[in-house]
């Protein structure tokens, strides 16, 4: 039996018979964030007084402990995940109730939960919950036998001095062929002269590889390079190297439909600051969506599971262009929907045909790119798409808005930043604006501040002078089975 598989085995054994649903609620919906990537975030040091850190756990094995931070409910069942997952969402909306008394009394901050006032449908599950995830980023540092050449996923922390790489294989949420590239790329690096960099402190060349599929088992790598001093002919080599052994080596088992490139001496770059560059194969992945299709580039976000992506679009349609029609048709509504934060179009181009237009803001210029074509790829005349900023082109596009026909309808969906005060600033000003949906997988953090600029009372020393708006209606949408994570998709109006 490979190590894989009695990892594995030994972990779906103790499934379930170590903590009790409880338990296990009281840690894992308070996050801190010890992890680099893609990781999913551990359990919370904040209320740690009674609890041991389960990753700090001596009696569990290195591959359980890593579970325990990347996914923190593998050991519940899936209804018992999803169960605390609507737990969650209720609470953390109740405290936006509690929030939006206090703040339309001028009352100070209350952090107290208030009572909900509006409905809060079940949760929608994934209709996948192993090996869901179409995008996985593996770090490179050392092993638990020390190895620095090591590629997966960190336990433990720098500033703790216990951080240590363990490969991800046993992961439930992980994909075969994503375990397949992030091994073929460990043993490229044990293979080459050069050494891996671990934490940009002391030099070397190899970093992260991150791994990209589509449900047709397309695949794409990204390997992160950091030239330090080498002269571009140098890396030239290397590169060579990396080509030959997944084109002809051994790494050609993972028949990479596209194998990236990017050195970067920064934890993250966009195409803009250093290229992507193409070694071999395809520019882009594709997927297909609610039936539309996407192609997508290496600097492009898309949602990590197809499946629960195609359940999320389909109630933010809901949510944005309810239906009028008696049995639920799909009539067309009219009108402008503004997309914030829209990525390759996704959320815009599967709502196009039930409205008159639609307006896309988004920041990376790949995704926009692929925006674009991907609106020209499913014969849609109605799409633009805008790249920059939304807090910079959001407000000189609110004037050219203000008097579209038909109505105007905005839907957000920012990462965990939120968004910008200017970009609620900007909607919230808008009167044409009655409904806005809130796409979030973090209402609990900045979010809620956006939550609550939009529905406080007008505020003029914080130029939110516009109609304050309500929450009316709530679904969460599990996109991340065995993690704590969920999309929440809020809908308010005014
Ligand atoms: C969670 S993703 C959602 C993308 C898209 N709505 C979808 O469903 O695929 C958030 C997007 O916001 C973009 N973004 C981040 N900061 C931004 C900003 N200040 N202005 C505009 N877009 C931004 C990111 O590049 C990313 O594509």
């Amino acid at each position: 039996m490979t190590l894989a598989a009695a990892c594995s085995r030994s972990i779906l054994c103790t499934k379930r018979n170590i903590w009790s649903l409880r338990k296990t609620t009281s840690l894992l919906f308070s996050t801190d964030s010890t992890t680099l990537a893609e990781q999913e975030k551990p359990p919370s040091n904040k209320k740690k007084k009674n609890h041991k850190k389960p990753f700090l756990a001596d009696h569990l094995t290195w591959e359980e402990k890593l579970a325990d931070v990347v996914t923190p409910l593998w050991r519940l069942s899936y209804d018992e995940q999803l169960e605390l997952k609507q737990t969650h969402q209720e609470k953390v909306l109740s405290q936006l109730c509690g929030y939006l008394a206090a703040d339309f009394q001028s009352q100070p901050i209350s952090p107290v939960a208030g009572k909900l006032s509006f409905p809060v449908l079940p949760i929608l599950p994934s209709p996948v919950q192993d090996g869901y995830r179409n995008k996985s980023t593996f770090s490179v540092n050392r092993g638990v036998d020390g190895n620095p050449k090591t590629v997966g996923f960190y336990v433990g922390t720098g500033r703790g001095r216990n951080m240590v790489c363990i490969n991800g294989d046993h992961l439930l949420n992980m994909p075969e062929k994503h375990k397949l590239v992030a091994r073929s790329y460990q043993d490229f690096i044990r293979l080459s002269p050069l050494e891996p960099c671990l934490l940009f402190h002391t030099g070397g060349h190899w970093r992260e590889i991150t791994v990209r599929t589509n449900t047709q088992g397309h695949t794409m790598a990204i390997v992160y390079f950091h030239p330090q001093t080498l002269t571009p002919e140098e890396v030239d080599v290397h590169k060579a190297d990396l080509v030959d052994y997944f084109t002809r080596g051994p790494g050609s088992v993972c028949q990479l439909d596209s194998l990236f490139f990017q050195e970067s001496r920064m934890t993250r770059c966009s195409h803009e600051e250093s290229p992507y560059q193409l070694l071999h194969g395809q520019p882009h992945i594709h997927e297909e969506v609610l039936g539309f299709k996407f192609r997508i580039s290496a600097d492009a976000f898309f949602q990590v599971n197809q499946a629960a992506a195609e359940v999320l679009y389909s109630k933010v349609r809901d949510f944005c262009v309810p239906n009028t029609e008696e049995g639920g048709g799909q009539a067309k509504v009219g009108g402008t929907l503004l997309d914030v934060c829209c990525g390759t179009g996704a959320i815009g181009i599967t709502i196009s045909p039930r409205v008159d237009r639609i307006v896309g803001i988004e920041l990376i210029e790949q995704a926009v790119e692929d925006a674009r074509h991907n609106a020209a790829l499913n014969n849609l005349l109605n799409c633009e798409f805008i790249a920059g900023k939304a807090e910079v082109m959001l407000p000189g596009l609110m004037s050219q808005l203000s008097s579209v026909v038909g109505g105007l309808t905005a839907v957000v969906n920012p990462a965990r930043a939120g968004l910008h005060y200017r970009v609620v600033r900007a909607l919230r000003n808008q009167p044409s604006i009655r409904r806005l949906v809130y796409v979030s997988c973090k209402p609990d953090g900045e979010a809620m501040r956006n939550f609550r600029e939009l529905c406080c009372a007008p505020d003029l020393q914080k130029k939110l002078t516009g109609e304050a708006f309500s929450p009316t209606l709530a679904v969460p949408v599990d996109m991340f089975p065995h993690t704590s994570h969920c999309e929440l998709v809020l809908l308010f109006e005014r």
